[in-house]
């Protein structure tokens, strides 16, 4: 299977190489072989030096210690020249792929055409099919069609997460490795990610892009254990040109899965690969994260993923409709008021804005310029809240604030200015605009009898910081869904 790089005596390479394979899976079993030999290749330098190329250098580290000696004996009995095999990873010897040809035994070649790969549910997908079969490729992947750069919409919170993740995208040689996508859950990081494993790919046809969830990386490493395929599990991350992996925060806590994620992380970063995270908090917030990992995760470049001000979000609801639009599922474009109207309405991340505009785009389909304010807002009150709007009372709100902060319903009431009260009760005031019909003097009066420029303040505070503020955005988020039900 192996020749010499084009170079005479590539038949006599390849016929060594077969039966050496054959007799060394034999003797070390299919699953070291397929994780550590399998994907290697033969090649003859320009002095004649014949070298394994291993595609990462824990598969180098493991041949040159378990395999490489009995290797030697196997090719020394059948090459009729005394030569010797030496082992090295491929990035020790340029980034270009190993030889044309690929070791195997038993004629089951690996294949080192394109590919964009995932870890399917048991043994981690070392390869996926050839070119041709793209899409099912990607579609194994796990990634979104739709999630692209394309359709990602720039805006105040996400330019510097956007910039940073199409530089990436294009294998720029950059100084950091790994890069961190942080922020709320809903704004964004999954998108990017999946923008940036599509592009990458388009790129670099023959490179190998992993994208995984954290969630799935623990469920197949576990299964890996269970059933003893670990190795092809680890040499399935390890030989990623780039990994990518969505919400890292799903590691804490399990011991065994953060060693073998370290472990993968030094052995990618040791090789040059690049790798991609996102978590919904910055690294070294990450608590239940062992130190150490936590330490990698932030080592290279950590970038914010804000929540989205109102005018991103009216610009990707907007987006949404369009690309609905160009579904056929809805006709025209909505009327601003009408889309300000949606915004405002769904005070949640774009994950529940995209709900929000999924429901006027089902309800108004060909009629969607038609749609007045009125009808929008009966619409939406009806969709969010599943059926007749639910009233939700100040007084309501007051409790679940309190709860939520571990405060009393009469701290908010409360003359008291401090921040971990001060800001709890800005909070509620909010939300006592977004989900009641109560004007800012009637709130007041309801808030220990405050003057409406103080609701108005309080309102107004919450706005500007939730864009700036993950965990403020987060608090908003969850009291919403508390209250919704
Ligand atoms: N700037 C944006 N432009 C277009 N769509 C967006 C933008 N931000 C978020 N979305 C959309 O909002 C939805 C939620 O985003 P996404 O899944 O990427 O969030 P996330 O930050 O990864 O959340 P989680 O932490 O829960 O995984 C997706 O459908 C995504 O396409």
């Amino acid at each position: 299977m192996a020749n010499g790089a084009g170079r005479s005596g590539g038949a006599d390479l390849d016929r060594i190489w077969s039966e050496a394979s054959v007799r060394l899976r034999a003797e070390i079993g299919d699953g070291p072989f397929n994780s550590y030999v399998a994907p290697s290749a033969v090649r003859m330098d320009s002095a004649g030096q014949l070298i394994l190329v291993t595609p990462t250098a824990y598969a180098r580290d493991w041949v040159r210690k378990n395999a490489l000696r009995r290797m030697n004996e196997l090719w020394l009995g059948l090459d009729g020249q005394h030569r010797r095999l030496e082992v090295r990873c491929r990035a020790e010897v340029g980034s270009a792929p190993p030889a044309t040809a690929v070791a195997a035994a038993g004629g089951n070649v690996v294949d080192a055409t394109p590919r964009l790969a995932a870890l399917s549910s048991g043994v981690a997908a070392p390869t996926v099919g050839p070119v041709a079969d793209g899409a099912r490729a990607v579609r194994a992947a796990g990634l979104q069609e739709r999630l692209t750069f394309d359709s990602f919409v720039e805006g105040q919170g996400n330019a510097f997460a956007l910039a940073i993740a199409k530089q990436v995208a294009t294998w720029a040689d950059g100084h950091f490795n790994p890069v961190f996508f942080c922020g709320p859950y809903g704004y964004g990081k999954t998108h990017l990610l999946n923008a940036i494993a599509w592009e990458a790919q388009r790129l670099r046809p023959e490179a190998k892009v992993v994208y995984l969830t954290a969630e799935r990386f623990l469920s197949t490493f576990v299964k890996a254990m269970q059933d003893r395929s670990t190795a092809a599990f680890k040499d399935s991350l390890r030989s990623a040109d780039m990994l990518l992996l969505d919400d890292v925060q799903f590691v804490g806590g399990k011991a065994s899965t953060q060693e073998e994620l370290l472990s993968t992380l030094t052995a990618l970063i040791e090789d040059g690969k690049r790798i991609v995270f996102s978590a919904d908090r910055a690294p070294m917030a990450l608590t239940e994260v062992e130190p150490r990992l936590r330490s990698h995760l932030a080592a290279g470049l950590t970038c914010p993923v804000e929540a989205g001000d109102r005018e991103l979000k009216i610009a990707v609801a907007r987006n949404r409709l369009a690309a609905l639009s160009a579904l056929g599922v809805v006709k025209g474009e909505a009327a601003p008021e009408v889309l300000a109207h949606l915004v405002d309405r769904t005070p949640g991340s774009m994950r529940e804005l995209e709900g929000a505009v999924n429901t006027l785009a089902a309800a108004a389909g060909a009629r969607l310029s038609a749609v007045t304010l009125d009808e929008a807002s009966a619409l939406l009150g009806a969709a969010l809240r599943g059926g007749p709007e639910r009233r939700i009372t100040v007084d309501e709100i007051q409790k679940t604030v309190a709860e939520h902060f571990s405060l009393k319903q009469a701290d908010l009431l409360s003359e008291r200015r401090t921040r971990s009260v001060a800001r709890p009760r800005q909070i509620a005031m909010y939300l006592c605009k977004q989900h009641t019909t109560r004007s800012y003097p009637d709130i007041g009066r309801r808030f220990g009898g405050r003057d409406h420029t103080t609701v108005l303040h309080g309102v107004r505070k919450i706005e500007e910081l939730m864009p700036k503020d993950d965990q403020i955005a987060r608090d908003v988020e969850a009291l919403t869904r508390k209250l919704r039900g």
